[in-house]
Order: structure tokens, then C-alpha cells, then sequence
């Protein structure tokens, strides 16, 4: 992958360890990758290989009292990695945003989707309320969610999974987050709404430049949205390479497996291929 002033985000030698009673266990190690500004960073590998643990490396959200975390992460040239959480408080929400497989999770059940949205919005912002409601209505609009009067009334329980997720995603864009992380964002959901949610990420990355983690074991969702792709096996990266090449010529043996044994998405009767 090249280097270049479009990198909104820089991992460089990432290594982290957890203590045990045995002594210190490393969990991912020699972890160097950058994000593009508008490009979206595949990131795949199975259960235990490290993604995670990457990815909340980069949020500072690792316990640091068991976890070593050695290495450098920026944003926009300034180092994250042993950042007061004061201080990474502030850029969590704002300047990256997650989101995680369930959106359930995200959500308060007691509070509306509106109440929630607003005060994401405040948090973050100088914004009032009227205004904050009115920044919500405005990107859920500009990312075709219908409704959003409506939505903003309801509570989490009254949504459907898939629209929850689109909602997360369009709270996480809102205040316009250089960085969006995306942990499985579509695992827990049916197909029709895995392409709705698929096709709403993508619609963020255009509309606003959004540098996106799309974190997945689906090498279909990967094959379709990411521009360049990390593969990673026992902690470490074992390939990277633009989506093409790796599809197209993957070099490492266990790209190789994974790509032979992906789900026959497209071995289904009716072929089905994320178009977005
Ligand atoms: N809080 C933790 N404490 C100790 N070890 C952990 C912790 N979280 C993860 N690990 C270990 O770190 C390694 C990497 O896990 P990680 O969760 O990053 O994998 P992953 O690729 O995200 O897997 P999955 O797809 O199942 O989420 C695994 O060996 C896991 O057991």
C-alpha cells in the first residue's frame, strides 16, 4: 500500500501483549497499515486473529492495566496511543467512530433514538438541542434514511435490527469523523439488510471522505467495498494488497484458503452480489 498526505491514519509497528499469569502473551505484533482519506480498509482473517484487538488499539479502548500496547498509532499526525483517556474521549465519537456488530448494543432501551442521537451530537459539539435535532434529521436525509421525524420518536426495540444498524451509521457520520471503524457491521443481519447497510457505508465514504475499517469475515462484503485489503493470521499481518490483486493473485498461502474456502455466495441459486 503506498504513503502518501492523503493517510488520515497510521499504524506503525503495533505490537500488543497481554499479562497472564505465565508472564506476557502477545496478541498481535508487527501491525503497519495506513487509512486513505474516502477509502475503505478491508480487514478479514478468522475468529482470534487479531482484528479486534487491532482495532480497539487504534480507539484506546484495551485495558492498559493487563495490555501492553507498543507502537505508534496517528491521526492526522498526532499520536493516539497512550493518549489520556481525557483526551481520547474527545476524539472517540468525533474524530473516529465505531461501529459494532449489534446495534442493539449501541442503544439505550430507556431513552428515544432521537434523544440519543441529539445528545451523541451535543457531547461532541457546541450545538443546542433544536439544532442538534435538525443536524440529526439533515444526515439522516442526506443518507436516505426515511422518516427520520418518525425514526427520532422511536425507541431502539421499535426498529428493526438492519434499520438500527443504519441509524448507528448515520449518527456515527454525522459530525463528520475523518475515521469510521466498522466491526462486522453487517454479521448479525438478513441479506436484504446487510446490502442496505453496505450500501449506506459506502454512500458516507463518497459523500463525506470518510476513511473506513470495514472489519469482516465475509470475503463477499470485502470483495465488493474495500479499495485495499489486510489479511491476518495468529496476530500478524500476513498479506496486504489492493482488492484486485488480492483477489485476482493472492500471494500468501492462507489468502489462498480463505478465498478457496469463502462461502458460495455466489454459488447460490440466484447469484447474489452486493451492487451498491
Ligand atoms: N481482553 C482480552 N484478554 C486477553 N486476550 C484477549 C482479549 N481479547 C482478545 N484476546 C485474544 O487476542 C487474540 C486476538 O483476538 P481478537 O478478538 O482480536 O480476534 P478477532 O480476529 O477479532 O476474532 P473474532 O473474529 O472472533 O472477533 C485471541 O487469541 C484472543 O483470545
Amino acid at each position: 500500500m503506498k504513503s502518501n498526505e492523503q493517510n488520515i491514519l497510521n499504524v506503525r509497528d503495533l505490537h500488543v501483549q497481554v499479562r497472564t499469569p505465565e508472564g506476557l502473551s502477545t496478541l498481535v505484533q508487527n501491525i503497519n497499515f495506513e487509512m486513505e482519506k474516502g477509502k475503505i480498509l478491508g480487514l478479514v482473517g478468522e475468529s482470534g486473529s487479531g482484528k479486534t484487538i487491532t482495532s480497539m488499539s487504534i480507539l484506546q479502548l484495551l485495558d492498559k492495566k493487563r495490555m501492553n500496547i507498543e507502537g505508534s498509532i496517528t491521526l492526522h499526525g498526532r499520536e493516539l496511543n497512550g493518549l489520556e483517556n481525557k483526551e481520547m474521549r474527545k476524539i472517540r465519537g468525533k474524530d473516529i467512530a465505531f461501529i459494532m456488530q449489534n446495534p442493539m448494543n449501541a442503544f439505550t432501551p430507556v431513552f428515544t433514538i432521537g434523544h440519543q442521537f441529539v445528545e451523541t451530537i451535543r457531547t461532541h459539539s457546541s450545538l443546542n438541542k433544536k439544532q442538534a435535532k435538525e443536524l440529526a434529521i439533515d444526515t439522516m436525509q442526506s443518507v436516505n434514511l426515511p422518516n427520520p421525524d418518525k425514526l427520532l420518536k422511536s425507541y431502539p426495540f421499535q426498529l428493526s435490527g438492519g434499520m438500527l444498524q443504519r441509524v448507528m451509521i448515520a449518527m456515527a457520520a454525522c459530525l463528520n469523523p475523518s475515521v469510521i471503524i466498522a466491526d462486522e457491521p453487517t454479521t448479525a443481519l438478513d441479506l436484504h439488510n446487510q446490502l442496505l447497510v453496505l450500501r449506506l457505508l459506502d454512500k458516507v465514504r463518497s459523500r463525506y471522505g470518510t476513511s473506513i475499517l470495514l472489519i469482516s469475515h465475509d470475503l463477499g462484503v470485502i470483495s465488493e467495498m474495500a479499495d485495499d485489503v489486510i489479511v491476518m493470521q495468529y496476530g500478524r499481518i500476513v498479506e496486504s494488497a489492493n482488492v484486485f490483486d488480492l483477489f485476482d493473485h493472492p500471494e500468501h498461502e492462507y489468502t489462498k484458503k480463505l478465498l478457496r474456502t469463502r462461502p458460495t455466495l455466489y454459488s447460490q441459486k440466484q447469484p447474489y452480489t452486493y451492487m451498491l
